[in-house]
């Protein structure tokens, strides 16, 4: 399976603010290129906070449905998965509509009656681990139900945990021209944080758009 994260960015590195509402980094161009990695992605994946915080669709807009899954072979828009231990998911959740397939991978720690709820709500319930979500595990199922390639776009905390599996191939970054700031404001990566052994990014290109900057990278050690 293919990894590329996407994530837009403040130049100080935040992802929203500290109230973690959801924060317009991105421009329409910005947002027409991540249709476009959107488009070319079997499924994309968000962590529940993001769920929480910004209830997204994860779908396409029409002209990437139409040029790019068209012209991919692959018509509909691309599959949508949520990483959540516990099922936080509320069942009423727009990501839980009918507009594409959605996964939901839970630990061990989702009770049976919270997985039948979720999964009567329309979610294919994938249990992955024991407390947190696993995610090797996770995308090891994903990859058997027909995913090659997987775009993850946040937020922070499951950014992390992908580079940290050692499961990223690419990330591309927008910074956006503006200072955010906050401690508590998630940033492009937070979890625990790398003591050694950070992964290491290959800066593959640069591309103004809108007022800010796309930064984008391979990852070190993967083919
Ligand atoms: N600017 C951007 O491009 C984006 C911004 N965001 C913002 O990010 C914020 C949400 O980010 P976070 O709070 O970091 O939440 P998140 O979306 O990264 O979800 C993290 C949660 O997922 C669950 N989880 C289960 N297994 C996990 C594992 N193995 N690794 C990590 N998490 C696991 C945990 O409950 C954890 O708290 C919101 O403010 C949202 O607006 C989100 C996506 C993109
Ligand atoms: N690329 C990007 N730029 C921003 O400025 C953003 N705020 C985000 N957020 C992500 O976009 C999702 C919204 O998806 P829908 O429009 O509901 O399909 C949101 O949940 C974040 O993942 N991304």
């Amino acid at each position: 399976m293919y990894v590329v994260v996407n994530a837009a960015q403040s130049v100080d590195g935040k992802l929203s603010t500290r109230r973690r509402e959801q924060l317009r980094i991105s421009g329409e161009e910005d947002f027409d290129r991540m249709d476009r990695i959107r488009a070319a992605a079997d499924a994309v994946l968000v962590g529940v906070g993001t769920v929480l915080a910004d209830d997204p669709h994860l779908t396409l807009d029409e002209e990437a449905r139409r040029v790019e899954r068209l012209r991919n072979g692959r018509p509909g828009d691309p599959a949508r998965v949520v990483v959540d231990s516990t099922g936080r998911t509320p069942t009423d959740a727009r990501i839980l509509d009918d507009a594409a397939t959605t996964y939901l991978l839970v630990s061990a720690a989702a009770t049976p009656e919270r997985r039948e709820e979720l999964s009567d709500a329309g979610a294919e319930v994938i249990v992955a681990g024991e407390e947190r979500v696993d995610l090797l595990e996770g995308t090891g199922a994903l990859a058997e139900a027909g995913v090659d390639r997987l775009m993850v776009e946040g937020g922070g905390e499951v950014i992390y945990s992908c580079f940290a599996a050692g499961i990223v191939d690419e990330l591309q970054v927008y910074v956006g021209s503006l200072v955010v700031g906050g401690r508590d404001a998630p940033t492009l990566a937070d979890g625990e944080g790398f003591l050694e052994e950070f992964p290491r990014l290959e800066l593959t290109g640069t591309e103004r758009l809108d007022d800010g900057i796309v930064l984008s990278y391979g990852v070190e050690g993967r083919a």
